[in-house]
C-alpha cells in the first residue's frame, strides 16, 4: 500500500511502510572461497563437517604418559619417575606413523612405563591420558633427538594438558548462523570446521544518483553557486561498508525529465539524494509523483522529507539533499533495506546502546533528533563539541552549550561533532561522527550526564 501524506511518520512507522511498498526480497547465492568471503553474508547455516579439535590432542611440548603410572597415591612432587620413550609424535603425524622407538627402547630399559615425546597438537597415543610439560621432566628442551628414557619430576593431574576431540565444537553443530556476516574470525572459524569455500548472498547492485544543479564532481574547481557532491562518495562507501556494490555513482539534472532518463533498469536498487522537498526544482518528488511514488514527512532531525517507489522493477529510496540527513537515512532506511537483500536479520542493523551526553545540547521539538556524535571513555571531562577548533560559545544558533564531566559509571560519554549540534548540512564534520545520539521528540534539551540511546555508524 502506497501513502503520501501531510501527516509526520514515525521512523518506525515509515521503515514498515517502506517496507510494504518496496518488498525487499533476499537475492541470489554464489560460492567464494573463504580467502574472498571478508564481508560477505552468509547464505545457509553452517554446521562443523567434524568435531573440533578432530582428535585427542596434547596442549603442550612433553611427554604423553598414563596417569595410574604415577601410582595412586603419588603427591604432585613426589617423583622422581622414571619412563621408557616408547614413541616420538610431531604435530600432524599420526600415533601409529610416528618416529616409533618402540621394540628396542623397551629392550634396553626393561620394566619401565610408556612415555611418548609429544609435540603441541599432535594426536595423543590412545594408552596415554596426560601430558608432562617437558620443563618438569630431565629431557632436553627444543629442537634434540627422542631420549631413550625421561625422568619425571612433577606428576601430572589426570587428564593434565590433553585437548579433547569435539571439546570445542561438536560435528555437526550448528556454529555460524545464514545472515551473519563474515569477518576474519568467522572466515577462521568456517576453516576450522572444514570449509575451504562458503555460499555467500550476492551482492545488491546499488546505483546511486545525486540531483542538484549546484553539484560539482569532488575536487573540481568551483564555479559560483556550486558545491563539490559529496553524497555520491558517501552513499557509495556506506553501499559498500553494508555489504552492496555501487555500480553508478552521478549527478542529474535538475529536471524530472533528466532524473527519469537516468533512473538505471539493471540494479537491485537506486538511492538517490536531493530534491525531495518543497523546492522549485525538486526533480525527484516531482518525477516519482507522477509515477505513484510515497513521500512522507518523516518526524526525524536531519532527515525529515523521505520518498520511495519502484522504476519498473527496481525499488528506490529518495533521501533528502543535506549530507547529514543522507548520512542518518542510509542507517536508518537504506542499511537495513541492503540488509533485507542480503538475507541478515534486522537485528544486525538496529544495534543500539546507552551512552553520557557529555555537554548540553538542544534538540527540535516535535523531531526525534540523531545527532552525530563522537564517543570518549566514561568519566571524561566534556567542554563542548568533539573537536575544540569548532567550539564557539558565543554562537547565536548554536545547538550544544558547555558542558560538564560525567562520574565515571561504565558508559561512554558522547558528544556532539560540532556546536550547531545534529544542523543536516554540516558535511565537513561527519567524519568524526562514530555514532548517532537518539533524543526522543518530545525532549528539547539534553543535559550533561543524561543518558541516551545511541546507534554505531
Ligand atoms: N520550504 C521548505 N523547505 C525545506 C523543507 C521544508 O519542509 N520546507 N525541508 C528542509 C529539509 S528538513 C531538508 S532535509 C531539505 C531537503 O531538501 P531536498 O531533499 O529537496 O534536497 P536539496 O534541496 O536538493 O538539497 C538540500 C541541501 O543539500 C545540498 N546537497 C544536495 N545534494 C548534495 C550533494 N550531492 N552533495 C552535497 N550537498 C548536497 C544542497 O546543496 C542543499 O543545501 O529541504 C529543506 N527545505
Ligand atoms: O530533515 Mo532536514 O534533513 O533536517 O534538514
Amino acid at each position: 500500500m502506497s501513502s503520501t501524506s501531510d501527516r509526520p511518520l514515525t521512523p518506525e512507522d515509515y521503515w514498515q511502510l517502506l517496507v510494504e511498498n518496496l518488498a525487499p526480497q533476499r537475492l541470489g547465492t554464489e560460492v567464494v572461497s573463504l580467502a574472498d568471503s571478508h564481508g560477505r553474508t552468509l547464505a545457509d547455516d553452517a554446521h562443523a563437517t567434524f568435531s573440533v579439535p578432530p582428535f585427542d590432542n596434547s596442549a603442550m611440548d612433553g611427554f604423553a604418559v598414563r596417569g595410574a603410572d604415577f601410582g595412586d597415591d603419588a603427591g604432585h612432587d613426589d617423583g622422581p619417575w622414571e619412563f621408557a620413550v616408547v614413541a616420538d609424535i610431531a604435530a600432524g603425524h599420526t600415533p601409529t606413523a610416528r618416529g616409533d622407538v618402540e621394540g628396542t627402547a623397551r629392550e634396553e630399559v626393561g620394566q619401565l612405563p610408556p612415555a611418548a615425546r609429544i609435540m603441541t597438537g599432535a594426536p595423543m597415543p590412545a594408552w596415554a591420558d596426560a601430558v608432562v610439560p617437558v620443563e618438569d621432566t630431565d629431557a632436553p628442551r627444543g629442537a634434540s633427538a627422542a631420549p631413550r628414557t625421561v625422568t619425571v619430576h612433577r606428576a601430572p593431574k589426570p587428564g593434565a594438558n590433553v585437548r579433547l576431540a569435539g571439546e570445542d565444537i561438536a560435528a555437526e553443530d550448528l556454529v555460524v548462523s545464514a545472515g551473519s556476516v563474515i569477518s576474519a574470525r568467522t572466515a577462521s572459524t568456517l576453516a576450522a570446521i572444514g570449509y575451504g569455500e562458503v555460499e555467500v548472498v550476492t551482492r545488491p547492485r546499488v546505483a546511486v544518483l545525486a540531483t542538484g544543479a549546484e553539484l560539482a564532481a569532488p575536487g573540481e574547481q568551483l564555479s559560483p553557486g556550486m558545491i563539490p557532491d559529496s553524497n555520491s562518495t558517501l552513499l557509495a562507501l556506506l553501499v559498500r561498508e553494508a555489504g552492496g556494490q555501487a555500480v553508478l555513482a552521478r549527478t542529474t539534472g535538475d529536471t524530472a525529465a533528466d532524473f527519469g532518463a537516468a533512473l538505471p533498469t539493471d540494479v537491485d536498487l537506486i538511492v538517490t539524494s536531493g530534491g525531495v522537498s518543497m523546492g522549485a526544482f525538486d526533480p525527484v518528488k516531482e518525477y516519482g509523483l507522477a509515477h505513484g511514488w510515497t513521500f512522507e514527512k518523516v518526524a526525524m532531525q536531519p532527515g525529515k522529507p523521505q520518498g520511495h517507489g519502484m522504476a519498473g522493477s527496481v525499488p528506490v529510496i529518495a533521501l533528502p539533499g543535506n549530507p547529514v540527513s543522507v548520512a542518518v537515512s542510509f542507517r536508518l532506511f537504506v542499511r537495513p533495506f541492503i540488509g533485507r537483500l542480503l538475507g541478515q536479520p534486522d537485528s544486525l542493523a538496529s544495534t543500539t546502546r546507552m551512552a553520557r551526553a557529555g555537554p548540553a545540547w538542544r534538540s527540535s521539538p516535535g523531531r526525534r533528533q540523531y545527532l552525530p556524535g563522537a564517543l570518549l571513555p566514561g568519566g571524561s571531562t566534556v567542554r563542548s563539541s568533539a573537536n575544540e577548533n569548532l567550539v564557539d560559545e558565543g554562537s547565536t544558533h548554536g545547538d550544544s552549550t558547555a558542558g560538564g564531566s560525567t562520574d565515571g559509571d561504565g558508559y561512554d560519554v558522547v558528544v556532539p561533532v560540532h556546536r550547531l549540534g545534529s544542523g543536516s548540512h554540516l558535511a565537513a564534520s561527519l567524519h568524526a561522527a562514530q555514532v548517532l545520539a537518539v533524543v526522543d521528540a518530545e525532549v528539547t534539551e539534553v543535559k550533561p550526564g543524561d543518558l541516551v540511546q545511541i546507534i554505531p555508524l
